[in-house]
């Protein structure tokens, strides 16, 4: 009976900030409701610097990829047109995974670039939904492992119906909002402000986060779960403005767009960085409640 209550306790303690009554009559801990950082910690373990160092140079692995992987479709694409016209015995169809293949997928692409992997999968924790876990590769302490992604919302910028029941809310010290939602009206918005934001040929953001497939791993640090008391964090919060000499041809990686156009705000970024070695298979923890900057 009293394990009966206790899984009973714990459910509710997990799905009490879901529940739109409880939420009104709590208004104080409703704040809690959103994942929202209340301590500012000065314990930087990276500079913006060595941040920008990381992505860019994954970031650039990534595109060259994406090129290779575009001239091999091209390939195959003026291949496929000679089939078409040459006779039987001309067509030497081109193998999947034949040698001379340039491109990787980006699972390689990561393990070969930062030495790790990461994936979603159930948590380790009962009842905690999806979790991050470091599936190859060993993570060193310092290092950027994760990518909070979302639509950044300035503090006066309307988010009232997006927050609804919307656990993946992100506050930031100066109350600017990440909403990392990858489904409904949270999904439609973030989908709609990046097909907005262009410069010549170059997107400024990624969109397939919102995915099971996307192209930047790093993107789903909206998946990591809170520590608990038998489990440590591994991870913490950091605040990243993105420098306006961040290579316009790898915004594209980004997964983080302002709600509304401003050609004069920089974008606000949250990346997650280890607090000590993480090995493979071990799951990523975060503290909700604090951030760097
Ligand atoms: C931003 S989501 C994290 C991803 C979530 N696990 C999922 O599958 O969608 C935050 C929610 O995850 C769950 N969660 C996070 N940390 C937890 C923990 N330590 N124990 C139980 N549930 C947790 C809570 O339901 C919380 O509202």
């Amino acid at each position: 009976m009293s394990s009966l209550l206790k899984i009973f306790k714990y459910k509710w303690k997990t799905y009490r900030h879901r529940f739109v009554p409880w939420i009104v009559f709590n208004l104080r801990k409703n704040e809690r409701s959103v994942r929202q950082v209340t301590e500012r910690s000065k314990d930087r373990l990276v500079s913006d610097e060595e941040v920008s160092k990381t992505l860019i140079r994954f970031f650039r692995a990534l595109l060259r990829n994406d090129l290779a992987r575009q001239g091999e479709v091209l390939r195959l694409l003026s291949t496929s047109t000679q089939i078409r016209y040459l006779s039987p015995e001309d067509n030497e169809r081109p193998e999947k995974g034949e040698p001379g293949r340039e491109h990787r997928r980006p699972m390689e692409t990561m393990l070969n670039t930062t030495g790790f992997y990461i994936e979603r999968k159930p948590s380790s924790l009962p009842f905690a939904g999806t979790g991050v876990f470091v599936t190859r590769g060993m993570v060193p302490k310092g290092t950027t492992v994760a990518m909070y992604p979302g639509t950044i919302y300035q503090t006066f910028e309307p988010i009232l119906f997006q927050s609804i029941w919307n656990p993946f809310i992100f506050r930031c010290i100066d109350f600017i909002l990440i909403d990392g939602n990858d489904k409904g009206i949270s999904k439609m918005i973030y989908r709609s402000c990046s097909g907005r934001d262009r410069i010549g040929p170059f997107g400024l953001c990624d969109a397939t986060w919102l995915t099971a497939n996307p192209k930047n791993p790093l993107a789903v640090g909206q998946y990591v779960n809170n520590c608990s008391k038998d489990r440590a964090a591994n991870v913490y919060y950091q605040e990243y403005e993105v420098p306006e000499e961040f290579p316009l041809e790898l915004r594209q990686y980004l997964p983080n767009v302002n709600y509304r156009h401003d050609t004069q705000r920089t974008l606000r970024c949250v990346v997650l960085v280890a607090l000590r070695d993480i090995h493979p298979g071990e799951e990523l923890f975060s503290n909700y409640f604090t951030i760097v900057n």
